[in-house]
């Protein structure tokens, strides 16, 4: 693993919304470094894509900003660069795949050139026609069989699989230091999702490229990531690598994700069921969020926030927000 990345830092997003500005991102830090992959999960609801939207600096207008924090792409802050300077910074630092692959590519534009146009970031005035071979490469490399004839197809002649390696595609035309996947499998099928995945990681490989993968599925995290952040209600609750946080999960939300992990060749909805609903946007938010359905829940937990501190496995590295931890429970 490489040094960090990718770093952000104490970062606090929030929605103006008509009962004022409720925090959707609430002291998020964490980083990725080359060749690293990094699971951000939680359940619907959690911050996972607005810290994705945040990190991109394409959170819905006007309503969402960041309004505290650093995002620190190899040392230079994001926060605050004038949008010109992050309109370089996407597609050529920092690619996105999102989620659903029927709608991240034009319906109009063939395939060849909407990857040309992502090969046009790093090779700006390069005539169209002389990227096609670059383009045909780029489809090889994700495995797109017969490429050559496929650049001149649409998207809607191609399958889902297909599509979704197109995207994958067009995130790795820029050669991005930074990847981010936000649930880029839900739309598939097992199997696809499966050679999706090994395609990702074949991705990593060759390139080093850091991966931010956000997802429900902590089966998936399993099989993919070094390294992993848990959000709730908008806050890491617990962080460490892959291996510390399955062998001794700290917060009771993890202990209780874990309870549940599909075996990755199962197809799931809705990966676990914890009794009541995860925490409304609230612009004054007291003690733990999670307290209103934890097992363990204390009077300190409803009034006082608990801060992100070392887990229970011993590793420095591995942190989580309980009022719990290490006492019996
Ligand atoms: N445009 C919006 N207007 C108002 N609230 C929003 C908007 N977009 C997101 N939110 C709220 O922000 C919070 C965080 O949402 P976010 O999309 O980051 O969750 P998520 O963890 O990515 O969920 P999912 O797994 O369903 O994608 C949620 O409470 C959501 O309802």
């Amino acid at each position: 693993m490489g040094a960090s990345v990718l770093q952000v830092k104490n970062l606090r997003t929030v929605l103006d919304l008509a009962t004022g500005s409720v925090p959707v991102v609430d002291d998020v830090s964490f980083d990725v470094g080359a060749g690293e992959t990094l699971g951000i999960v939680g359940e619907s609801g959690s911050g996972k894509s607005m810290t994705a939207l945040s990190i991109m600096q394409v959170l819905p207008q006007p309503i969402g900003r960041i309004e505290s924090g650093e995002i620190l792409l190899d040392q230079t802050d994001l926060v605050g660069l004038p949008e010109e300077e992050i309109a370089k910074v996407r597609g050529r630092d920092i690619g996105m795949i999102l989620q659903d692959p029927h709608t991240s590519l034009n319906p109009v534009f063939t395939i060849g050139n909407q990857v040309i146009e992502a090969l046009q970031i790093n090779n700006p005035g390069t005539p169209r026609k002389s990227l096609l071979g670059r383009v045909v490469d780029l489809l090889r490399q994700v495995n797109v069989a017969d490429a050559e004839r496929r650049v001149h197809a649409y998207p809607h002649q191609m399958s889902g699989g297909m599509k979704q390696r197109v995207v994958g595609a067009i995130a790795i035309a820029g050669a991005p230091k930074v990847i981010i996947a936000d649930e880029p499998t839900t739309a598939l099928d097992v199997t696809i999702q499966l050679q999706y995945l090994e395609l990702l990681r074949d991705i990593q490989e060759e390139t080093g490229t850091a991966i931010i993968f956000i997802t429900h599925d902590l089966g998936i995290v399993a099989k993919l990531c070094h390294k992993l952040v848990v959000m709730y209600g908008g806050k890491i609750v617990e962080s460490g690598t892959v291996a510390d946080v399955f062998r001794a999960p700290s917060h009771p939300y993890t202990e209780a994700l874990l309870k549940s992990v599909p075996s990755v060749d199962q197809k799931v909805d809705r990966l676990y069921a914890i009794d009541g609903q995860p925490p409304a946007l609230s612009v004054d938010r007291k003690g733990c969020s999670f307290a209103p359905r934890c097992p363990y829940v204390r009077d300190i937990c409803t009034h006082q926030v608990p801060q992100h501190d070392a887990g229970l496995s011993g590793a420095d590295t591995h942190l989580a927000a309980c009022w719990n931890m290490g006492r019996d429970r």
